[in-house]
């Protein structure tokens, strides 16, 4: 009898950071309206999934520890769901996963969204579905609202919960400095925070979002970096206040300007040119006030399938005996 060697594929996906992060009131499901711009940065993980008798999930690298491998991962989420859409069982879908994390978890990165966007991508061509960029994108909301933009990349303007997407033309590669905090936050407490900080103190608001496009639209940095903002960040600083100490040294390190990423603890550093983010970076890097730096640039694309290989290459053909 013959049987096929099961074929993994790999999809790669990026961090987001948002440039600018207007927050409206809470919705009555408990969601906030938002104006938002996202950029898909370099600091990327990588999904593999591969047919399976016995569905599992593991993860390695950056943070792993703190990643649920249970149907909490976002991953089963989404294939789970893809399974539904499709009519095959999900609670046994056949799918192993293996996740190799570089986005720092739980740190306003959209490193669980980036993980569900791969994952819908992988098992998309591992089911051979041929689902489109649309009905992707719109699975793709039901798990979370960034999910959406994990899957599209470059820069985008994001409305409604986030998960609403057009794609907005940016001229430049820009250069970030990453400051990775010791522990995460988490997103509906941050969220909650900036609610409770509004009640007390009517907490002010971000600008328009037009400046912030214009000055995509020029390509330079130093005008960008005039016009990030994040409406989350004061109250991701209530809770971590240490955060102001980070934001500062970014600066007096020589970054153009610095920001919440999300719903934080992670800082990002917009700086002129590679170079300079690599001095910024080191210098950021031996001031202590962070766990870790890392050095990224966008935008760079969405969710992308890196390698359709056999799993365990004996010696070719694939199909053995
Ligand atoms: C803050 C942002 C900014 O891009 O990113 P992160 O910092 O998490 O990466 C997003 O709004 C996070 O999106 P995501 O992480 O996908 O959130 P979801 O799973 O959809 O929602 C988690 C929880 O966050 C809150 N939430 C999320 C989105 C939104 N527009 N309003 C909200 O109030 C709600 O409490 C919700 O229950
Ligand atoms: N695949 C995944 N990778 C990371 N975190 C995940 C994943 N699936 C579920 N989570 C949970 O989501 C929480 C938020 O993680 P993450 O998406 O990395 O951060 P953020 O929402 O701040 O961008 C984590 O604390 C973790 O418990």
């Amino acid at each position: 009898m013959l049987s096929v060697v099961p074929t993994p594929i790999t999809v790669r996906v990026p961090a987001k950071v948002n440039l600018h992060l207007s927050v409206g009131d809470a919705r009555p499901d408990g969601y906030h309206e938002l104006v938002t711009v996202f950029q898909a940065l370099s600091l990327t993980d990588d999904v593999t999934v591969v047919a399976a008798d016995d569905p599992a999930i593991e993860v390695k690298g950056e943070g792993a520890d703190e990643v649920p491998t249970g149907p909490e991962n976002l991953a089963w989420k989404a294939v789970r769901l893809l399974a539904e859409h499709c009519g095959r069982d999900p609670e046994n879908p056949g799918v192993r996963i293996s996740i190799n994390k570089g986005i720092p978890v739980a740190g306003g990165m959209a490193g669980g969204s980036a993980d569900a966007a791969a994952t819908l991508q992988a098992v998309n061509q591992l089911w051979r579905l041929e689902l489109g960029r649309d009905e992707l994108s719109e699975l793709a909301g039901k798990i979370g609202s960034d999910v959406p933009f994990s899957l599209q990349g470059g820069t985008a303007l994001g409305t409604g919960r986030g998960e609403r997407l057009v794609p907005v033309l940016a001229r430049h590669t820009y250069h970030w400095v990453i400051a990775l905090d010791r522990e995460g936050l988490s997103t509906p407490g941050v969220y909650g925070e900036l609610d409770r900080l509004r009640a007390d103190n009517g907490n002010g608001r971000i600008g328009e979002v037009e400046p912030l496009l214009e000055a995509l639209a020029s390509g330079d940095p130093r005008q960008l970096a005039l016009l990030l903002g994040n409406d989350l960040q004061s109250a991701a600083v209530s809770l971590r206040p240490g955060l102001r100490r980070t934001l500062r040294a970014g600066v007096q390190a020589g970054a153009l300007a610095g920001v919440v990423s999300g719903s934080g603890p992670t800082c990002a550093f917009l700086c002129t040119d590679s170079d300079e983010a690599v001095r910024v970076a080191a210098e950021l890097s031996g001031a202590g006030v962070c766990r870790t730096v890392r050095v990224a640039h966008g935008p760079v694309p969405g969710a992308k399938v890196v390698s359709e290989e056999p799993a365990h290459r004996p010696t070719p053909p694939q199909v053995h005996a």
